[in-house]
């Protein structure tokens, strides 16, 4: 259909670009004539009404940090409209970009955002029922994102009073991060937005989840595809590879009572506990030019070292160790200020790769230095022979199953370019 827009809301704009299509109808860049000012202008072509419905919730959601600003709505002969503020991409054309996944450090920075959005969604008293990644777009500024696309939204409570639970609802929203009771049919409530927001935190992180299917199939058919899947899935096993507290974050938010006030600050609390652990950047994205480059690694010198063993190593396996603290020379920490030291150990990963290998009963060790993005002590200058000897990995570090600490007892020394590095 080819829309005739009137002239009474564009007599100021023009229409740049097609910049989204959604289920309800098409999102637009728009021009301001005069001003050098874009916005955004989504129209509903089925004439259905659903963006008036967004605009009013929209319009009660105001204020909000991360919630797109509204400047005008209405309808004409033709279509329903509201012009909104002009986002950036949304967090799925991100993830292609960053090809298909992003980064630990990112993913907590994102999702500390959605919690704090998700929580005054509900504060307002409202459901989003629709989270999936195409609902998340970044703004002018590339750090912050907004929650998007309020078509689905309702009211859980009403002069203070919390929606009645009922069960054979409509299912509402998308299949891929729904909640299992949504699929169920199970009314929803503040509960379900969290759960959908977990299975994105999983997403982002592992970018895929085991119930997506590229299968050109039916509406219906989808959904009790991707309920039997979700349904039946052990979290341990869908959590695979995450660090723990996304399968903890999962059961919390599958455990709720359907009118229980979500702990929002537990939830913040479990990312956090994970940027602290992993030492992480407390702002990373991925799609930061600057950072992006700090992602490409430069391997600075790599160690290999057979050593024998006698003893009970539990399993053949190779361990990665990322993010391990490396020491500096102290002359070095004496020269730099808090900050930059700071900035410095967390471009600095060692990577220890651990593989037994059972029939020679060897320990094979490699272990990689990288150096992330630059810094202003070379790397040269950084990793001269006494800063390898100050390296801080112990056993623990390096293999934390390792309870026979005589495995351990020779001390380690690997030479290569006349460098040594002592593993303790
Ligand atoms: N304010 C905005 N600025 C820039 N692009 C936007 C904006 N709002 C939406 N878009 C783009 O338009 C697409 C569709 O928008 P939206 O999700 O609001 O439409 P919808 O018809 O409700 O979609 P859905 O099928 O997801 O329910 C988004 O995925 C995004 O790419």
């Amino acid at each position: 259909m080819q829309i005739e827009f009137d002239k009474t809301i564009l007599e100021r704009y023009y229409i740049k670009d097609e910049v989204g299509t959604g289920s309800f109808g098409k999102v637009y860049k728009l021009q301001h004539l005069t001003k050098n000012k874009s916005f955004a202008l989504k129209v509903d072509i089925r004439q259905k009404g659903s963006v008036l419905l967004e605009a009013k919730i929209l319009a009660d959601l105001q204020g909000g940090v991360g919630i797109p600003k509204l400047y005008k709505y209405g309808s004409t002969d033709q279509f329903s409209y509201m012009i909104v503020e002009l986002l950036g991409p949304t967090l799925n054309k991100l993830l292609k970009q960053c090809k298909g996944k992003f980064s630990l450090a990112t993913v907590i920075s994102i999702m500390l955002q959605l919690i704090t959005r998700i929580e005054y969604v509900h504060r307002k008293g409202y459901l989003h029922r629709d989270l999936k990644p195409h609902q998340v777009l970044v703004g002018k500024n590339p750090k912050i994102v907004y929650l998007t696309d309020f078509g689905l939204a309702r009211k859980f409570e009403v002069n203070n009073y919390h929606i009645s639970f009922q069960n054979s609802c409509p299912r509402v929203g998308n299949a891929t991060f729904s909640s299992l009771n949504n699929h169920s049919g199970v009314r929803q409530s503040r509960r379900d937005d969290l759960e959908s927001m977990a299975y994105m935190a999983l997403y982002f992180l592992k970018g895929h989840l085991p119930w997506q299917s590229t299968q050109r199939i039916n509406s219906n058919t989808k959904w009790q595809n991707i309920f039997q899947i979700k349904n039946h899935i052990n979290i341990e096993n869908l959590c695979f590879g995450c660090p723990k507290e996304f399968s903890i974050l999962l059961k919390y938010c599958r455990n709720l009572k359907f009118e229980e006030k979500p702990d929002y600050n537990y939830i913040q609390s479990l990312f956090l506990q994970i940027q602290k652990r992993e030492n992480l950047y407390e702002s990373f994205f991925d799609w930061i030019e600057d950072e992006k480059s700090l992602r490409s690694p430069t391997t600075i010198c790599e160690f290999s070292q057979s050593l024998s063993i006698s003893n009970n190593i539990p399993r053949c396996s190779t361990i990665n160790v990322e993010n391990t603290r490396v020491g500096i020379k102290d002359e070095i920490k004496d020269d730099m200020n808090d900050k930059r030291r700071k900035k410095n150990r967390a471009r600095t990963q060692t990577q220890m790769i651990i593989k037994k290998n059972k029939k020679e009963n060897m320990l094979n060790i490699d272990i990689k230095i990288v150096e992330q993005g630059d810094n202003q002590l070379s790397s040269k200058t950084w990793f001269d022979e006494s800063t390898y000897n100050s390296l801080d990995v112990t056993p623990k570090n390096i293999y934390p199953e390792i309870k026979n600490r005589k495995a351990w007892s020779n001390v380690l020394k690997v030479k290569k370019d006349k460098k040594i590095c002592k593993v303790f």
